[in-house]
């Protein structure tokens, strides 16, 4: 069964439509990503999905249960790292984690969270010592510390540093391979294109596109060939770069230089979507 099976939901606030009419099914062990801009729907659908939030219409099941009508043993199965920290600014790294893992049934070992969250040396630091991307590792530690089987992560790497990031990846990865699956939000295209397995890009309520990275990103896999020549600078996109070169070779001319071909990054095609769904 799905971790997560959502069907036609939908959200209003007031007159406004924030989520509309939205299906989604994501499997054990699975990184998924949810794109989208600014008021895309993101953070309703994913609190609705946590149940933090009521929906209007449509079905959802997640870890087999409705998040409307779920209680404290379901909660405990989720892991939540929200977009800001609920602060405990005297309390050390330590005993808030510690404090944390005691509202699970079947924690992990804090201090093995703390080391893995990069944390190890500010481990008896006070929370209000840290910096901005440390007390952001510390956000991922709690979201982490109750073992859960589905875990929320909304902008998880704001504020890391480079380093941080790629130890952020890789501890992710190792969630996932060991059947944790994941809802990753993010404004980093190359942070999805890195973890997710598969993604969804949302606008205005609504999902128009839906595939892995690979679909989405090299969807046609188009390529943009810029070149100049007499008459100036060109730019060209296209499914078949290599004909295309191969005909500007041909006319051999010698005002031709700056060849180059580059593949579509993921970010160029999300820009378009969300650029044509307005
Ligand atoms: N509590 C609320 N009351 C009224 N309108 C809301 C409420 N929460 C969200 N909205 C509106 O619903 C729409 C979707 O908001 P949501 O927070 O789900 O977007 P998002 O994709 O998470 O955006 P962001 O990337 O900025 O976090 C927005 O237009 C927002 O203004």
């Amino acid at each position: 069964m799905a971790v997560i099976e959502v069907t036609q939901l939908r959200k209003s606030y007031g007159g406004h439509t924030a989520v509309d009419g939205i299906d989604l099914r994501v499997e054990r062990g699975e990184v998924f990503g949810l794109l989208g801009p600014n008021g895309a729907g993101k953070t309703t659908t994913v609190e609705i999905l946590e149940g933090h939030r009521r929906r209007d219409s449509g079905t959802v099941h997640v870890l087999g249960d409705d998040p409307g009508a779920a209680g404290r043993r379901w909660r405990a199965r989720l892991g939540i790292v929200l977009q800001s920290t609920a602060d405990a600014p005297e309390l050390t790294v330590r005993e808030l984690v510690r404090h944390v893992a005691g509202y699970y049934p079947a924690p992990r070992d804090p201090d093995a969270v703390i080391a893995q969250c990069g944390l190890a040396e500010k481990a008896g630091a006070k929370l209000r010592t840290l910096s901005g991307g440390q007390r952001r590792r510390v956000d991922v530690a709690l979201g982490i510390v109750g073992d859960p089987e589905l875990l929320f992560l909304d902008e998880p790497t704001t504020g890391f540093d480079p380093e941080a990031r790629r130890q952020f990846w890789t501890l992710i990865r190792s969630l996932a391979d060991g059947g944790t699956t994941i809802i990753l939000t993010s404004h980093y295209l190359d942070e999805v294109e890195a973890l997710a397995g598969r993604l969804a890009v949302l606008v205005g309520g609504r999902i128009v596109a839906e595939g892995t990275p690979q679909d989405i990103g090299g969807r046609s896999g188009e390529s943009t060939v810029t070149w100049r020549d007499s008459d100036g600078p060109h730019r060209l996109t296209t499914i078949d770069p290599t004909a295309l070169v191969a005909s500007l070779s041909r006319r051999d001319d010698p005002s031709l230089s700056e060849l180059r071909i580059e593949r579509r990054s993921l970010e160029d095609v999300y820009l378009d979507l969300i650029g044509e769904a307005r």
